[in-house]
């Protein structure tokens, strides 16, 4: 069983990719080039957040197509500048 590290430990990446940008995926998306950072990433999130929906409805694919949803806003939050304890505190203080 994986436990929940793995999801730290991809920040983690993240954050390297933002600070030491190299020619990977998230630097690219990361990067203001003919498009901005911030447009791509909201771009891919909205994408991604349809093809949750369809994936839902269509019963297909749901685990892959929320992983992409949750991987892209997690890459928001790391462009932003927003530490993975600010969300992860949040999660904690909704806790009933
Ligand atoms: N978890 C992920 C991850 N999930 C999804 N993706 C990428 O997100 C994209 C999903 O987009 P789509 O489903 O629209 O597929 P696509 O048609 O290939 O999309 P486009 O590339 O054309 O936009 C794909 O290119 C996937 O490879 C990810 N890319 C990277 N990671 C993690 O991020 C780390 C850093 O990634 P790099 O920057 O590639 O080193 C990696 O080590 C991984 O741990």
């Amino acid at each position: 069983m994986v436990d929940e590290g793995i999801l730290r430990e991809v920040y983690r990446v993240l954050e390297d990719r933002r600070d030491r940008p190299i020619d990977s995926y998230t630097s690219r998306l990361m990067r203001d080039d003919d498009k901005r950072a911030e447009d791509k990433i909201l771009e891919k999130i909205g994408e991604e957040a349809a093809e949750v929906i369809i994936a839902s409805k269509n019963d297909e694919n749901l685990v892959e197509e929320a992983a992409d949803l949750i991987f892209h806003t997690l890459l928001l939050l790391v462009y932003k500048g927003v530490p993975l304890d600010s969300l992860l505190e949040e999660f904690a203080a909704r806790r009933k």
